[in-house]
């Protein structure tokens, strides 16, 4: 597993705000869906590609174009539909496929209320979204999931990590095909499963009463 921590000012700079506690819901939906375009640059580094002919009105040259098969994008509800919109603008070609999966505040365990994606993944490149990488319980549920349907490689790519879900990844999916690419490791989770210092509870303040 390779995690990639996108180390650049305007990422720094659209995350503070979204986790201060005074943006409201459409502010934070409008940072979440920006900063979604700034990691799929990094995340999809390595999506595949092929050559194609291109007339200009100068001359005839060769170009690139995503090619087949096509990459899948994955965001894991509710949060992770946040950012779907901000993926799909860059990879135009992605099919879609959803994961609604809620964690259990008292246990944290991870558990899958629905699955809507196609059954066979082979060759597939899968993005998945999720905006928050906690314990690492919904993350590794949903990669194993999508290996075992066949896909090639797949990449997490979420706002925030903590160190603690990155260890589990990594134990849990050590030697998989899999990368993280994140906008800032945090430093903890607290007592609750929370990322401190965080931004709090990605769903609600996505979907919950605009403050
Ligand atoms: O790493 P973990 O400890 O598994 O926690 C992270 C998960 O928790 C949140 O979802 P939540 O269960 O709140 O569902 P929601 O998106 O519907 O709010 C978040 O969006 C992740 O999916
Ligand atoms: O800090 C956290 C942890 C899990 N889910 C969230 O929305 N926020
Ligand atoms: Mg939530």
């Amino acid at each position: 597993m390779r995690l990639h921590v996108v180390d650049h000012p305007l990422v720094a700079h659209k995350l503070s705000t979204l986790r201060d506690e005074r943006t409201d819901s459409p502010t934070f939906r409008r940072l979440t869906d920006e900063l979604v375009t700034l990691l799929a640059y990094e995340a999809t580094r390595n999506v595949r590609t092929e050559p194609v002919e291109v007339t200009t009105p100068v001359a005839v040259t060769t170009g690139t174009r995503l090619s087949h098969p096509r990459p899948l994008v994955v965001p894991i509800l509710r949060a992770g539909l946040g950012m779907l919109d901000g993926m799909t603008r860059l990879l135009p070609t992605a099919e879609v496929g959803f994961l609604g999966m809620v964690r259990n505040e008292e246990t944290l365990e991870a558990s899958t209320y629905a699955t809507r994606m196609p059954d066979d993944l082979s060759g597939r490149q899968v993005f998945v979204l999720d905006p928050m990488l906690a314990t690492g319980g919904t993350l590794v549920a949903a990669v194993r999931m999508l290996l075992e349907r066949g896909a090639t490689d797949v990449t997490g790519v979420v706002l925030l990590a903590a160190p603690e879900g990155v260890a589990v990844v990594e134990k849990e999916l050590a030697d998989q095909p899999v990368k993280i690419v994140t906008a800032a490791l945090d430093e903890r989770l607290n007592e609750h499963g929370y990322i401190v210092p965080g931004l709090g509870d990605a769903g609600d303040r996505l979907y919950g009463t605009a403050g």
